[in-house]
This record gives structure tokens, C-alpha cells and sequence, in this order.
């Protein structure tokens, strides 16, 4: 066993301290006059006045130890007690050993520094200068005499600054930053209170004011009281409203606004959204359909007579003033706003005061959950488009929002909208209706059990009151089988619900075909999309007068609006024979592709879009891409629902594509950047609690989702059923059956192939342009090889249809 060291750490610690602040007070109090005249020290000391004591801390050894540093070393002698000092405090906190670079650094330290000031200022003839002795002969002696004065101190003070450097392992450049920036930290705070505290002025002044004001509106009001009727003043004052004793700004007078509430029933027994006659016309195969009765809101259950709990007015201000405590019990200063409750949420705005960054709220989130003992919430810092904080919490009782109010919403039936989705009723109590032609696609994403079927269904009942099966027709995908099944029956469908996930590319493929063909047949009319076609002037009917065309032939909506424009200038086209039909190269396609006289809006809708993805996520996703970047001018429209928002999944193709979204609760902040591109969807409280992002918009709404029961939709179903019966298109189902290849040379694709078949179309991407030749070059494959493939990747539909030697246009984006 090692014998334990004699000295500890601590030992040599306390005394090297001890010595070092011995030597220190020594050398801060030096003075000559403390100086016995002993020796050759009479000739160092001077006299004393009568009575005057000594200066020394440490007395006349002080003295004589002062006089030791500062006859060595000059003024550098203060560097022996900071050593020493340093050393005992290594020893006695660190356990530190007595490094020899250390001591050799203080010994550089002291040296330079005396050197330096003997260059500095030191007398060549005497060593009693600034330097001591020791400054005189390196200086004088050695510095001088080598490198001159300039030389001298720029060497000896870089020297001093390098081995302080080494010594601290402090930054001298940094240093002095980081104190020049803790002085601007002082001098901007200081301002900031010296603002606030006029600010705090001026509001105190303006609580005086108004409370002055009351009291005399009060007095006035008792005069005249009295005056009137005597025994009136024998009533109690109005209690003051607690909203008005909040502190005053320059802020409107804030407000508690109550959006829960239902709206009353405004539709009458047997009232329909939409009650127009349907227009006989023809599309997919709509004969039956003339007589198409469409449902009315008595098939959904009555709006419930009674209100739903009123908002208690202390409850929400005691949380309130919980809110504005929390925060300045952190040193945020805010001023309270408006409250909101909503069906599900109340919103809490707060005004920061001038010059507080509102990140430091958004920070204080878990504190302000603690202080209001919510379960979620939700910080909007600011709230999108408002200059306040918003502050979202849970309501304890949670009012539902049945479809049929917002069914009854004139929102819902005005002609603005040309496909209305009843979404939902956002925290103030303002209906959601999105219009999914102007979407034109929608992703709704969310946890399972937060109400995405709900919402599923309240998108296709909306659908259902509006449209006819020779309106809009479905392709509903449903690989959990059991969500969509009751839809069966509906007139709608072009085929059965398909649940088979093998069968979903075929299916997805066939709405790619529909597309295309409708885009030829738009191109063989001379329109440009959806919208004029279906309000085209007939050919049959050109020399019909325009007004009698419109009256005569009424679309669907008769509130929809005519695309007069392209209405004219078809009709100028035709009447200059630009568009008349005797060209030759036409001829073929026209026999081809049909003209119906209109088309019916085809929605893809696809629950859950995860096992798709995992049986052929090339091909679905491409598929969806076509669609989504195509199919809004051919009246095309997606709506696809995940429970599973992962970034394989819902790929960046599919989200660059379909920009409007939906998010229903999910369980981390990276589930809804997935879905949003933004953190939110986590903090909301389920069962319908929604954010819906719009079109063409950054802002996100938080919303109450619709509610509509299994029953609601049943009755709406077999209303529609009993209208007509399911009117399967016979080839469509075939075609889909057989896998949709369409008699291509799919066939006999092995795995090898498979692989082959990515990588061209990893080329066709990155090249936006597809030729065998390019092929054969970039994956050095022979002609029929590459020729094959370049077939293959048409009838996937990667790339266009061969146009002569010109290279094909790649579709996917
Ligand atoms: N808008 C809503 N208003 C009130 N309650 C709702 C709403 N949406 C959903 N809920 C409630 O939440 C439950 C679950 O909703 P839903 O079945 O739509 O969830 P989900 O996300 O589709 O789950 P899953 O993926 O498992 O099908 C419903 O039974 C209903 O009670």
C-alpha cells in the first residue's frame, strides 16, 4: 500500500493562501515611509510624519516583504501573492498538482511584465524604477540593448499577454466582447424598464381617468334617478362587470365571446340544400337518373332543442387572470384580450407589451399547463393574421357540431362554392365549408379514434346533398374493408368499394385513362376544362340565341356560374369554322373518345393511404401524383385519409401535390409536420378537434369537425339507393379485375426487371424526358431492352405517348 503523502493537498493549499495574502496586503499597502532604517534599507526608507502610524497591513514585515516584491520585480510584484494565491486554491479546491508549466508560466509572466515597464519608463541608471531590479537587467541589459525601445515593448508585451493567455485560458479578444456585450444587455434593459415604467404611467393614468368618468356617469345617473323616482334609490348598484376592471392599453376593450352554441333549426320539414330539378343529360351512364330526388335535412337527426351549457363567466376569467399571473410571475408583462369559447376550446388573447419577444411566451408552455391545470395546450404566439397571443385550452364540456347545422348554413348551399364540404365550426363559431374544386385534392391525416372517419363521412354526405350520381360519381378505396362498406349501395359508385389493395393501382390507373380521355375530348371541343365544357354551347344548339341556350339547358346548379367568356369564345370559334369538326386528323380520336354532353365530377377517395403504400408504393404513388398535378381542369378530385402520417407514407411527391390538408389529433410534433410542414396537430384534444389547412393559405384554422352518426349516414344512403340502383360501369370493373394492364406486356415482369424498371424511371425524372435511345445510354441497355421499357414506363404511365423521333414527356414531376 502507498504510504499516504505527509503534506495534504489542503495543507499546502491553506498555507500557499495564507502566504500569498500575506504577500499581497503587503505589496497593495507598500509604502517607503513604513521602512525601518536598518542598514542598507535607510537608504530606501523616508521619515514618517510626527505621529503618523504605519501604513502597512501586515506591519513592518509587510513592509519589509513589500519592499522585497517592489524592489525585484517593480510593479509586476503584485504577479508573486496572485500566484501563490493561485496555487493554494489549485491545491486546496482541485486537489490540483503544482503543474511546472504553471510555475513557469508565472515566472514568464513576472519577468515580461518587469522587463516591460522598465522598457516602458524605466531610468537606464537606476534599478529602483518601475521595473525593479529584475526589470532593469533584462530590460536595460538585454532588451534594450538588442531590439531598441519599440522592439522591446512590442516583444516583451506579447510575450506578457501570450503566457496570460496560456495562464487563464481566458480569451482577451473575447473578453472584452463578451463584457462590451453584458454592458449593452444592462443599457437595453434599463431602457426596457425606464419604458415600462412610463408605460405603467400612463396606463394607471388612464385607469384614473376612466374610473372618474364612472363615478361621475355614476352620479348622474343617481341625480336622475332621485329626480324620477324616489324609490327607485333604494335599489342595489349594478355590480361592476369584473371584464371592465381589467387593466387598460391602447387595446380594444376586451370581450368574452360565447361561439359554443348551437344555431337554432332554420330548415322546415321536407327543405333540401339543394332542391333544382335535375337536368336529363347524359355522362358515364346516367339513364335513370332524370328523376333524381335529392335527400332533404329530415334525414338527419333534428338539431337538439335545448342550448348547450352557457360559458361560466368566473370560470373563464379566473383562468384568465391565472394566465396573465403565471406570466408575470415569469417577468412577462402582458395585457389580457378577448376570450373565445369555442365548441371544444377556449382562446385565451393576451397582449404582449411593447418590445416582449413573444417566443418567451411560447416557451413558458408547460408552466401556464401547470398554472391552469390543462391537459393540452396550445400556444398560438401570435394567433396567424391578429397582433395578440393566443392561449388555447380544453373546455371541460365540449359541444358537438352536428353536420345538418352546418348543412343549413346559406354558406353551404351559395353558389360560390362548386363542390361545398361541410368541415366544421372554428373557435369562433364560424362555419368551415371548403369547396374541394377549388382544392382540388385534400389530405385528411390523424390518429386512430380522432375522428377522421367521422370527417370522411361528413365529406361524402356534403357530396351527397349537392350531387346526383350523374353529377359526381365515387371510386371509393378502402383496404380496412369495414370503413366504407354501408356505401355500397350508393347510385355514385362507379365500382363496388374496392378493397383489395392489387386492385387500387387498376383502379387508379382507369381514373389516369379518364383524365387523359377527357383532356382529348376538351382539346376536340376547343374548351379548356371542366367547367366550360359542361356549359358549352352544344354544337347541335349553335344557332340557338346565348339566352335561350342558358334557359333551355340549365346546369345542374342553376345558381353555378357560366363560364360566359369561354362560352363566346367558342361560339366565335365555331361560327369562323376554326373548330369545325371536318379535319381529317381528328376524325379517329373523335370516334375514339366519345363526346358526352356532360361530365359527371369524379372523387377518388381513399382510406388509408398506408396499405396502399405498402403494397405498390411506386405505382400508387405515381398514380396520385398524375392525378393530383392534372385532374382539377378534367373536374377530377382526390381525397386520400391515413391514420399512419410517416414520411413513407404520405411521400413529399404526394404532399407537394396535394396542398390542402387536414390533421386530426396524432401523437408527436413529427406526425404532424408529416401532415402540416408545421408543429400543431399534437397539442389538439381529439374527437374531431381539427386544423384545416385552405387552399392557397398559410394559415391554418383550428376547427370542431362535423359530426354525423352511422344512422345519419345509413338513412342518407339508402335514400340515394332508393333512387336508383347501383350502376356498376361494367368494363371499368373488368378492367380493374383483370389488374388493369389493359393488354400490355406486363405480364411476365420479373423481380430483375422490376429493379430495372426504377431505375429508368429514376432517369425519365431526373432528364424530364424519356427516349429508348436515352435509355439504352444512361443504363447501357440494348435496343429491345430499352425500347420495352420505354413501353413499359407508357403504360404505367410515367410518360407520354412516342411522338416521331421527339423525345416523351415525362408526367412525373
Ligand atoms: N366531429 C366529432 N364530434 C364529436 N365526436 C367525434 C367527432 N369525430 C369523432 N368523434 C368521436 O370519436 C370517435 C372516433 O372517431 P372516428 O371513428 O372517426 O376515428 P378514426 O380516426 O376514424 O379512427 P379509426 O382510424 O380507428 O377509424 C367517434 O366514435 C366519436 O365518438
Amino acid at each position: 500500500m502507498p504510504e499516504a503523502p505527509r503534506w495534504s493537498n489542503e495543507v499546502i493549499g491553506i498555507i500557499l493562501i495564507c502566504a500569498g495574502l500575506l504577500a499581497f496586503l503587503s505589496v497593495i499597502s507598500y509604502t517607503p515611509k513604513d521602512l525601518p532604517k536598518w542598514g542598507i534599507l535607510e537608504a530606501f526608507a523616508q521619515d514618517r510624519g510626527p505621529g503618523e502610524p504605519r501604513h502597512n497591513f501586515i506591519g513592518i514585515i509587510g513592509a519589509l516583504l513589500g519592499f522585497a516584491q517592489v524592489s525585484l520585480f517593480g510593479s509586476a510584484g503584485y504577479i508573486v501573492p496572485v500566484a501563490l494565491i493561485w496555487f493554494g486554491v489549485a491545491k486546496l479546491v482541485f486537489d490540483a498538482r503544482l503543474w511546472p508549466r504553471t510555475m513557469i508560466g508565472f515566472a514568464v509572466l513576472t519577468l515580461s511584465g518587469a522587463a516591460f515597464m522598465h522598457a516602458l519608463k524605466g531610468n537606464s541608471e537606476d534599478f529602483t524604477g518601475p521595473g525593479g531590479v529584475t526589470g532593469y537587467l533584462l530590460g536595460e541589459f538585454v532588451f534594450l540593448r538588442l531590439i531598441g525601445k519599440v522592439g522591446s515593448l512590442i516583444l516583451l508585451g506579447g510575450t506578457y499577454l501570450v503566457a496570460l493567455i496560456l495562464l487563464t485560458g481566458q480569451k482577451p479578444v473575447g473578453f472584452i466582447k463578451g463584457c462590451s456585450r453584458m454592458v449593452g444587455d444592462l443599457v437595453a434593459r434599463f431602457r426596457e424598464r425606464r419604458e415600462q415604467a412610463g408605460f405603467e404611467a400612463s396606463k394607471e393614468e388612464l385607469r384614473s381617468v376612466e374610473r372618474d368618468r364612472e363615478r361621475e356617469r355614476r352620479r348622474k345617473e343617481r341625480e336622475a334617478a332621485k329626480a324620477n323616482t324616489p324609490a327607485a334609490s333604494l335599489e342595489p348598484e349594478p355590480e361592476p362587470n369584473p371584464q371592465q376592471e381589467l387593466p387598460l392599453r391602447e387595446t380594444p376593450a376586451p370581450q368574452i365571446i360565447d361561439a359554443s352554441q348551437r344555431r337554432l333549426a332554420s330548415s322546415k320539414p321536407g327543405d333540401k340544400p339543394f332542391d333544382h330539378k335535375a337536368s336529363g343529360h347524359l355522362s358515364l351512364s346516367t339513364a335513370g337518373f332524370e328523376d333524381y330526388d335529392r335527400p332533404g335535412f329530415d334525414l338527419l337527426d333534428p338539431l337538439p332543442e335545448e342550448e348547450a351549457p352557457e360559458a361560466n363567466r368566473d370560470e373563464l376569467l379566473a383562468t384568465q387572470r391565472t394566465i396573465v399571473d403565471t406570466l408575470r410571475a415569469f417577468g412577462i408583462e402582458v395585457t389580457p384580450g378577448d376570450i373565445t369559447r369555442g365548441p371544444t376550446i377556449t382562446r385565451y388573447e393576451i397582449y404582449p407589451s411593447t418590445g416582449l419577444r413573444v417566443s418567451r411566451i411560447s416557451q413558458l408552455e408547460a408552466d401556464l399547463a401547470r398554472a391552469t391545470r390543462a391537459e393540452r395546450i396550445n400556444i398560438l404566439a401570435p394567433i396567424p393574421g391578429k397582433d395578440t397571443v393566443g392561449i388555447e385550452l380544453a373546455n371541460s364540456q365540449k359541444v358537438s357540431v352536428p353536420l345538418r347545422e352546418l348543412l343549413e348554413d346559406p354558406e353551404f348551399s351559395s353558389a360560390k362554392k362548386k363542390i361545398p364540404l361541410a368541415l366544421g365550426k372554428d373557435v369562433y363559431g364560424k362555419t368551415v365549408i371548403g369547396d374541394l374544386a377549388a382544392m382540388p385534392h385534400l389530405l385528411v391525416a390523424g390518429a386512430t379514434g380522432s375522428g377522421k372517419s367521422v370527417c370522411i363521412n361528413s365529406i361524402i354526405a356534403s357530396m351527397l346533398f349537392k350531387f346526383g350520381p350523374h353529377e359526381l360519381r365515387f371510386i371509393m378505396v378502402d383496404p380496412k374493408v369495414v370503413e366504407m362498406q354501408m356505401y355500397n349501395k350508393l347510385p355514385h359508385l362507379v365500382v363496388p368499394v374496392v378493397t383489395d389493395p392489387k386492385k387500387v393501382v387498376a383502379a387508379l390507373k382507369w381514373v389516369v385513362n379518364e383524365m387523359e380521355k377527357r383532356y382529348r375530348v376538351f382539346a376536340k371541343t376547343g374548351v379548356r376544362n371542366f367547367d366550360s365544357f359542361n356549359s358549352r354551347v352544344r354544337p347541335e344548339k349553335t344557332e340557338t340565341p346565348a339566352e335561350e341556350v342558358a334557359e333551355e339547358t340549365p346546369p345542374w346548379n342553376a345558381d353555378e356560374e357560366v363560364d360566359m367568356e369561354s362560352i363566346e369564345s367558342i361560339a366565335s370559334a365555331l361560327e369562323s369554322g376554326e373548330l369545325g369538326p371536318e379535319a381529317d386528323e381528328d376524325e379517329l380520336p373523335i370516334e375514339e373518345d366519345k363526346v358526352p354532353d356532360r361530365y359527371p365530377y369524379i372523387v377518388v377517395l381513399i382510406d388509408e393511404l398506408a396499405d396502399l403504400m405498402q403494397t405498390a408504393p411506386a405505382d400508387v404513388e405515381m398514380c396520385i401524383a398524375r392525378i393530383a398535378q392534372k385532374a382539377r381542369a378534367a373536374g377530377i378530385h382526390l381525397i386520400i385519409a391515413t391514420q399512419t402520417p410517416r414520411a413513407d407514407v404520405v411521400t413529399g411527391i404526394i404532399k407537394a401535390n396535394i396542398p390542402c390538408r387536414i390533421a386530426f389529433q396524432v401523437s408527436s410534433q413529427l406526425d404532424s409536420r408529416v401532415i402540416l410542414d408545421t408543429k400543431g396537430a399534437d397539442k389538439l384534444v381529439g374527437k374531431g378537434d381539427m386544423l384545416y389547412l385552405p387552399p392557397g393559405s398559410a394559415k391554418l384554422e383550428r376547427s370542431q369537425g362535423a359530426f354525423v352518426s352511422d344512422e345519419e349516414v345509413e338513412r342518407l344512403v339508402n335514400h340515394c339507393a332508393a333512387q336508383a340502383e347501383p350502376n356498376f360501369e361494367v368494363d371499368i370493373q373488368r378492367s380493374i379485375d383483370s389488374g388493369g394492364d389493359d393488354g400490355d406486356d406486363e405480364d411476365d415482369i420479373s423481380p430483375a426487371d422490376e429493379e430495372l424498371i426504377m431505375k429508368c424511371i429514376d432517369v425519365a425524372r431526373q432528364e424530364q424526358k424519356c427516349s429508348t435511345s436515352l435509355l439504352q445510354r444512361r443504363l447501357r441497355l440494348g435496343y429491345t431492352r430499352a425500347a420495352r421499357m420505354v413501353d413499359i414506363l407508357e403504360a404505367r404511365g410515367v410518360v407520354g405517348p412516342g411522338d416521331g423521333a421527339k423525345p416523351r414527356e415525362v408526367y412525373l414531376k
